[in-house]
């Protein structure tokens, strides 16, 4: 019921604010109704996107099919949870473990210190993106799991096209996060070729949800909200003019069911890029004023963050997903803003939640 009352709060939210043509839940029912349940892992679980997915799986299949991993401990009145495992990725004993106790058929590998965090510890950044990656390779080729390990645009760099950003082209990221996630993508494919693992991966853009985020450039489009809630005013540390793709949460959690979901002789890769919408600050602004028109943004610039951004692309080409599995988002700028504000409002009345501790 708890995860019915998650996504119950969605539909409304948009329904009181800004009507969808698409009921949000009907695409993770329609694969419910034709999937078998798996028995999922999520490591990471406590982050950003883990928390959300944990959600939906339970929405679709129950709470037995969801097993939750994490390093840090559940917040005294976290909601949503069941299953909560202490879970360090370094140490591929525990992953067997939990997978084999737990009878676990797919992994969906959250564990991660992103871009900005990443750059501040060097040394934890390459052991948990590049070892923990290891570990849940390894552990996926021994016992014939299915693994979902994102990648991100962070792994495109300065010296790639960036508009429109393919997902075949020139990947020399400047930062930590991005070569630890192309090392990823690469490692995966091979296990995939060399050992038959099961491995699915997506570059996605910066993910806008109701939840506190871990540490990474995009940070600023949730952020934004909060700030426009509590103070009407949001210090922004990226230009004003700083294009970067996005995605709404929903739509997030619609294409890793849908990626794990498809038929394999479909994939004609196994690392697609999936995008929402591309926006700057600026505009990202003037979409809040159409909402809450006394809003205001002035700019503090970090030169890290920035120059993390200037590397990025600024939209990206998903044309290959929407062709091979059928990937298609449903909210655009402005429907993230009335969904963004409605569940923020909602969360003011509740006890707190659970929150990216990274
Ligand atoms: N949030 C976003 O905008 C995007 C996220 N991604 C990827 O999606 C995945 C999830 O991202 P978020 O949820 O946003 O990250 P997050 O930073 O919110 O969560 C990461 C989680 O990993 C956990 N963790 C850290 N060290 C660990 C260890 N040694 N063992 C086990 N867990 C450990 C942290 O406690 C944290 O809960 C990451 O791989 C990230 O690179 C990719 C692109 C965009
Ligand atoms: C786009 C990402 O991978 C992440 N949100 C970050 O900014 O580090």
């Amino acid at each position: 019921m708890k995860n019915l009352r998650v996504f119950g709060r969605i539909h409304n939210a948009r329904r009181n604010y800004s009507p969808l043509p698409v009921d949000p839940l009907l695409r993770f029912k329609t694969i419910s109704q034709t999937q078998k349940a798996p028995r999922v892992l999520i490591t990471g679980s406590l982050g950003q996107l883990g928390r959300g997915l944990n959600s939906v799986y339970k929405y679709m299949y129950g709470s037995e099919c969801v097993v939750m991993s994490d390093i840090v401990r559940l917040p005294a009145n976290a909601t949503d949870v069941s299953d909560y495992n202490y879970l360090d990725i370094l140490n591929q004993g525990s992953i067997e473990e939990i997978v084999v106790n737990k009878n676990i058929d797919t992994i969906v590998h959250f564990s991660a210190l992103l871009s900005a965090v990443g750059e501040t510890n060097v040394p934890l950044a390459l052991q948990v993106n590049c070892r923990g990656v290891e570990n849940i390779l390894q552990v996926a080729a021994k016992h014939k799991l299915k693994v979902f390990i994102p990648s991100t645009i962070g792994a495109f760099g300065p010296t790639t096209p960036r508009e429109n950003t393919p997902d075949l082209t020139v990947q020399c990221p400047t930062t930590i996060y991005g070569v630890s996630k192309v090392y990823a993508e690469r490692l995966g494919e091979y296990f995939n070729h060399r050992f038959g693992v099961d491995f699915r991966s997506m570059r996605f853009p910066g993910i806008i949800s109701a939840t506190k985020p871990g540490g990474g450039t995009t940070d600023y489009a949730i952020q934004i909200f909060y700030d426009a809630l509590q103070k009407g005013k949001h210090t922004c540390y990226l230009r004003p003019d700083t294009r970067l793709p996005m995605m709404y949460d929903t739509d997030c959690m619609a294409s890793v069911i849908q990626l794990l979901a498809a038929d394999s002789q479909s994939l004609k890769r196994r690392t697609y890029n999936v995008t929402g919408f591309s926006f700057t600050p600026e505009e990202i602004a003037d979409a809040i004023r159409r909402v809450m028109p006394g809003f205001e943004i002035d700019y503090d610039i970090c030169p890290t963050r920035q120059s993390i951004a200037d590397s990025w692309p600024m939209s990206l080409d998903d044309s290959e997903a929407r062709k091979d599995w059928g990937w298609n988002p449903e909210y655009g700028l402005d429907e993230t803003v009335q969904v963004m504000f409605a569940l923020l409002r909602r969360e003011e009345d509740k006890p707190t939640k659970i929150v990216s501790t990274a």
